[in-house]
């Protein structure tokens, strides 16, 4: 495969998330922590918005970092004027490509919106700028005017077409024709913009990349409008597991950064969410702790280190004697076969009253609660 450039938004679609609002400060970590793990690009923001996101993303842009900065705009000539304020170098323009976006947007009015888009890349070329076009709503557009708006941004000098599954209707399959035939008409590189609507994100964002498109959009958390994006975690460490494609990016500090982003936005991740949640290397049922006490790779698919996590193995309802004599051993404890198997009997019972995993203090005491009982 050939040089993925990843362009993460979580500073753009990623605070579209209704009810996610970041401060400046806030913006600034996750910039500063988006660049120091290697990140390629980011999109910072809208300006059009007013002061108080042109302020964070001036604040961004003095930090003078390594990562490419991206800034968002309708195809409308005061939104690249602001974009330009911030003192940005690069710019997106975005422009309904579907009958229905067009017909809610533009009235129809298709000549129209070409008209606003060529003026805007016309503007921001001649300030210098470079821009890059986002077809909205690309997966639900008509194949030739797609292919038409994508072959005109080019014509008249961008240097980048982003194919968006705007509402997330399309699978891999579907996604990787579809991107494949952009990409085999256009000169200028393709870049994925993909949502979760269907749980789909990830895998339409590598179905996209595998189809030829060099630049991926990503979130962290996967955090955006509804459903959300690609999740950031998830496409690296996919290209990088599934593919064999390294894209430099300091994987280790994946959690960090998950946990920065969920804090600044009030939005948890879930104990299941691959990568970054909780659970992601805690193993409770018998069989699987079991495999992972012999060699973790039974039921681990790559390292927990290599995205920031320890492993946990966790006591509740569906251990196995395996697990649980470790623990106890760990803490000097060496049960019998029968003994073993009287404690799991509570743990089972306790887990199912108490509708989790026991502490390893609750498990502590259990032990010599019945061992005092027993002995009396
Ligand atoms: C798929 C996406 O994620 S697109 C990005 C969506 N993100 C956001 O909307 C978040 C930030 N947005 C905002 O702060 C505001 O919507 C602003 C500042 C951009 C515009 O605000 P307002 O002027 O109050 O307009 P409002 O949001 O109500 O309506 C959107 C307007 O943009 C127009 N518009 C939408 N997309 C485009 C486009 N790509 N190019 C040109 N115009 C567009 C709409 O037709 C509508 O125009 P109208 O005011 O002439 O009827
Ligand atoms: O950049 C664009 O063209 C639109 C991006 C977007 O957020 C989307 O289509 O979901």
């Amino acid at each position: 495969m050939y040089q993925i450039m990843i362009n993460d938004t979580t500073l753009r679609d990623g605070e579209q998330a209704a009810g996610v609002a970041f401060n400046l400060e806030e913006k600034v970590a996750i910039a500063q922590f988006l660049d120091t793990i290697g990140v390629h690009e980011l999109e910072v923001g809208i300006p059009a918005m007013g002061e108080e996101e042109i302020r964070a993303i001036v604040a961004i842009r003095n930090l003078d970092l390594n990562a490419k900065l991206l800034g968002w705009n309708r195809a409308v000539l005061s939104d690249i004027k602001a974009s330009i304020a911030c003192g940005l170098e690069r710019v997106h323009i975005a422009i309904p490509v579907s009958g229905v976006q067009i017909a809610a947007k533009f009235h129809g009015q298709w000549r129209v919106s070409l008209q606003k888009l060529k003026d805007c890349i016309s503007f921001a070329l001649d300030q210098g700028l470079w821009v890059s076009v986002g077809g909205e709503d690309s997966s639900r557009a008509d194949e030739n005017f797609l292919q038409d708006v994508a072959m005109l941004s080019q014509e008249w000098g961008a240097s980048r077409f982003r194919f968006c599954d705007t509402v997330g209707v399309l699978d891999p399959f579907r996604t990787h024709l579809k991107v494949k035939h952009l990409v085999s008409t256009l000169s200028i590189p393709i870049e994925i913009h993909t949502h979760n609507d269907f749980g789909l994100a990830t895998a339409n964002a590598l179905a996209g990349i595998k189809a030829g498109a060099v630049s991926v959009n990503t979130t962290v958390n996967g955090l955006g409008e509804r459903a959300g994006n690609a999740a950031l975690e998830e496409v690296i460490m996919a290209l990088k597991c599934i593919y064999g494609v390294d894209l430099g990016i300091q994987t280790q500090h994946l959690l960090k950064l998950s946990q920065l982003v969920a804090k600044a936005s009030g939005a948890n991740v879930q104990p299941w969410k691959a990568i970054v949640g909780e659970n992601t290397f805690a193993h409770e049922s018998g069989i699987h702790a079991h495999g992972v006490l012999q060699n973790p790779v039974t039921y681990e698919p790559y390292a927990p280190e290599d995205v920031g996590w320890e492993r946990r193995l966790v006591i509740g309802k569906h251990s196995g004697r395996h697990s649980l004599s470790n623990l106890l051993e760990q803490h000097g404890i060496f049960l019998d076969s029968q003994e073993t198997q009287a404690i799991l009997d509570v743990v089972r019972q306790q887990s199912i009253l108490k509708k989790r995993s026991l502490t390893t203090e609750e498990l502590l005491n259990l032990v010599s609660e019945k061992r005092y009982s027993h002995a009396t």
